[in-house]
């Protein structure tokens, strides 16, 4: 299948500063393509050159097969969401719903037909008649979405649509996204800083910083295999840990030697370790670090350590200890008995582990 959206050797300049370097990314009808990053890294300009809203400074951008580099935004056939909703503050919900239709000069049964289709997929039966005022945030987020489905666009653009909501609402409005990208089959470019809402909505993640594109890939492939130290720190929660440690050949795999807090190092073995430099930097996420015993397998490996810090987070109890001169936090469960100051039989699972480079920051198995 050709990509919806085929975004080639992009470059944006705003006077001398590039602000988008070399942007290469393709997507497939029916991807839910998250660009996340954070603050200031380029993801809204990406996305207003997608729409046509900012001009680019070089390369191509195609959507359906059509090259649309110099095509207005209205000739796009996209629709886009902002995060402001830009409704219109005098109109009822059904005008702001109606109104590109009717600039459109689309027949005014069909106008009637698919503002009852949106209304009922978006439950907003009830707003038809209320000005965007007279609604709460979510309504307005839903009446914003209405306007972008009745287009019937090829390509949606969301801007960070939910940030202007609480915390709960967020959750709320996200699974719905979700479902209504599940129930549409539609092809979605999504912006936000939120590295969880990237993980939870995206078949596709772009990290994105300093306007160049760090990694594209599922959201597994990023979580499990970050390409760099930057993706590794930015994507999870807690932060991956990022522990300086020393390798050797032995055998088939390597040694991991890890200066602990007091006593002799640790020494791990990675039967599976990739030929590495002596210096190195082990990435390894909370919940890859267990209760000895609470987790078999052959790469399961020993790790006593000392407690440094105990915080129960209700379902899981974290525990931080110092491991190569750094504070590495594990997510054990919510039972777990560790006092500060103490010794606790830990253990790693070797399978999981990544390895960068120190100096270049990039992965290296
Ligand atoms: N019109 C403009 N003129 C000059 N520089 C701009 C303009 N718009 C944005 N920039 C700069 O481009 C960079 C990227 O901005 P952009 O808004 O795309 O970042 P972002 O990743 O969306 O950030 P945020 O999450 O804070 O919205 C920033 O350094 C910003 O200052």
């Amino acid at each position: 299948m050709a990509p919806i959206l085929e975004i080639k050797n992009l470059y944006k300049n705003y006077g001398p500063v590039e602000i988008l370097k070399d942007i290469n990314i393709a997507i497939e009808p029916g991807d839910f393509l998250v660009l996340v990053g954070p603050s200031g890294c380029g993801k809204s300009t990406l996305l207003n050159c997608i729409a046509g809203l900012e001009p680019i400074t070089g390369g191509d951008l195609m959507i359906g097969g059509k090259n649309m580099t110099d095509v207005s935004p209205k000739d796009r056939d996209i629709a886009m969401v902002f995060q402001s909703y830009a409704l219109y503050p005098t109109m009822s919900v059904a005008k702001n719903i109606t109104f590109g239709m009717k600039v459109r000069g689309v027949d005014q049964a069909t106008q009637t037909r698919k503002l009852n289709e949106v209304a009922s997929q978006l439950q907003i039966e009830q707003l038809l008649n209320r000005r965007p005022g007279q609604l709460s945030g979510g309504q307005r987020q839903r009446v914003a979405m209405g306007r972008a489905l009745v287009r019937d666009p090829k390509l949606f653009l969301f801007d960070e649509p939910l940030s202007n909501l609480d915390a709960k609402l967020r959750v709320e409005m996200r699974s719905e996204i979700k479902k209504l990208h599940q129930t549409l089959g539609a092809t979605m470019v999504y912006v936000t800083h939120d590295q969880i809402e990237a993980m939870t909505l995206a078949t596709k993640i772009v990290v994105l910083k300093g306007g160049v594109i760090q990694q594209i890939g599922s959201p597994a492939e990023i979580y499990n295999k970050p390409a760099n130290l930057f993706v590794a720190d930015f994507m999870g929660s807690p932060a991956m840990n990022l522990i300086p440690a020393k390798a050797r050949a032995g055998g088939a795999g390597a040694q991991i030697e890890i200066a602990r807090g007091i006593g002799e190092p640790l020494v791990l073995v990675d039967k599976h370790a990739p030929a590495l430099p002596e210096d190195v930097i082990l990435g390894l996420r909370p919940e890859d670090i267990a209760e000895a015993g609470f987790r078999a397998g052959a790469d399961v490996q020993d790790a006593t350590c000392l407690v440094d810090m105990v915080e129960p987070a209700g379902a899981d109890t974290y525990v931080v200890s110092e491991l190569g001169g750094k504070q590495v936090t594990a997510r054990l469960h919510a039972e777990t008995v560790a006092t500060p100051g103490e010794m606790l039989n830990l253990s790693i699972d070797m399978s999981k582990v990544s390895y960068f480079a120190p100096d270049s920051g990039q992965r290296l198995n």
